[in-house]
């Protein structure tokens, strides 16, 4: 293991593989540290993706896709149906990945570009000189080195310590923290082209429940609500394990998965002297979906890029980093980000009643585009008092 690289990543998943790839690609030395003994395992995700957006990093490759889905279901509190339709639409459904896969093609692709990885080797503290970053102290089989770096980059995920260890307050409510669970299941009767959501108080309470097909007869099927929100016998599993037993007795559960997925803002500042914070640790997740696997690709390859122009001019410096920061945050995923905060935060103030009443109000439309957006302009022409409740997203909704 060298002891110094241009660039210190901390933590394989698609944020820290994008970082390293492109650090790497641009001639810099890289390295990635992940503490699980492999990289995409154990999977915590219900692995979906935009078609388009995996497509600017990656050609899709068989080896990593579970389904290919064309359809989409939105299903409210008394059941009315929403359909969604790539056939007649965009592109917001999208794959179901296998992640062990996915994760392992993008950590192994940094690796072919020249970067070094190293499992089983945790982050324990930053080393700290003079107010600035200079790399991670690192435990490796019970032994304990530095490893120092001009710019750190923090892509620890979801239960992210390296930012806070370095002075930045990552503290999040627990209303906006989704606590999740998840199985695998096989044995059942599922569309292999679609992916299902459904919502309302008994499924979900203020979160969605999910079924993502996963091949002919497989799905991930969990549910996702606020951990504020998780008390005994109303926790995210006591969900899921009704829906299934309502719904797919016959499933077999191949494998369980429990998590969180932040649905708050972003950090207000995602660098500092000599470190910046990408993906799930910099809270870039979507929260409406609480998907964050393409996000993460894109501020962990945003950040190497701004990086890279701040080591070849010597300044590793926070002002040097910023426009790492600004670019995400005035990008279209930026804009989405902050827009689709303000629609959560408008949405799990509804009743089930409401729900059911904007429901029905677009079911049987012929969706020209899959997006978020889309269907939120739809209900808003159909409901146009909605307005007055949604002023303060007038300006995000244009
Ligand atoms: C139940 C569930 C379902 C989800 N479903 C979807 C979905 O369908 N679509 C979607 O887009 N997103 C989904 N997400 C979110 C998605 O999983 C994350 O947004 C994505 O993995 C973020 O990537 P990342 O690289 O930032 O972090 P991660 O993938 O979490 O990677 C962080 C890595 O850092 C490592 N690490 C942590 N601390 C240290 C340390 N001190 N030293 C070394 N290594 C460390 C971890 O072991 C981990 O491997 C889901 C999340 C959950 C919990």
């Amino acid at each position: 293991m060298k002891s110094e690289y241009d660039i210190l990543v901390i933590g394989g998943g698609p944020g820290g593989a994008l970082a390293a790839w492109t650090a790497a690609k641009a001639g810099l030395s890289a390295c990635i540290i992940e503490k699980r003994p492999a990289i995409g395992a154990p999977v915590r995700c219900a692995e979906g993706i935009g078609k388009e957006l995996l497509k600017e990093f990656m050609e899709p490759d068989p080896r990593w896709i579970s389904a290919d889905i064309q359809r989409a279901r939105i299903v409210a509190p008394d059941g009315t149906s929403i359909a969604l339709d790539e056939g007649r639409a965009g592109t917001e459904v999208g794959y179901v990945l296998d992640r062990k896969f996915f994760d392992r093609e993008l950590v192994w692709k940094a690796s072919e570009a020249g970067a070094d990885v190293f499992v089983k080797t945790r982050a324990v503290a930053p080393i700290i000189e003079e107010g600035r970053v200079c790399g991670a102290t690192v435990e490796f089989c019970g032994k304990r080195c530095a490893i120092r770096a001009k710019v750190t980059i923090a892509a620890d995920g979801v239960e992210s310590k390296f930012a806070r260890w370095c002075g930045i307050d990552t503290t999040l409510p627990l209303r906006e923290m989704m606590s999740c669970a998840q199985y695998l299941v096989t044995g059942i009767d599922i569309d292999p082209h679609s992916n299902d959501f459904y919502l309302g108080e008994e499924v979900a309470p203020q979160g969605y429940l999910w079924v993502f097909a996963k091949g002919e007869r497989s799905a991930n099927i969990g549910v996702g609500i606020p951990a504020s929100k998780s008390k005994p016998g109303m926790r995210a599993k006591d969900y899921l394990d009704r829906f299934m037993k309502e719904r797919y007795p016959e499933g077999r559960i191949i494998e369980c998965v429990f998590g969180g997925d932040p649905v708050s803002r972003p950090l207000p500042c995602t660098v500092a002297d000599g470190l910046m914070i990408v993906g799930d640790a910099a809270r870039v997740v979507d929260p409406i979906t609480g998907g964050g696997i393409g996000n993460a690709m894109i501020t962990g390859r945003m950040a190497a890029e701004v990086a890279a122009k701040a080591i070849a001019a010597g300044d590793a410096s926070k002002a040097a980093l910023m426009p790492y920061d600004e670019g995400w945050r005035s990008s279209k995923m930026g804009r989405t980000l902050e827009r689709n905060y303000r629609v959560k935060e408008y949405f799990i103030t509804l009743s089930d009643e409401k729900m059911n009443t904007l429901a029905r109000s677009i079911e049987g439309i012929n969706f020209s585009e899959i997006t978020v957006m889309a269907l939120l302009k739809e209900i808003i022409k159909r409901n146009p008092k909605l307005l007055l409740e949604l002023k303060h997203l007038k300006d995000s909704l244009g």
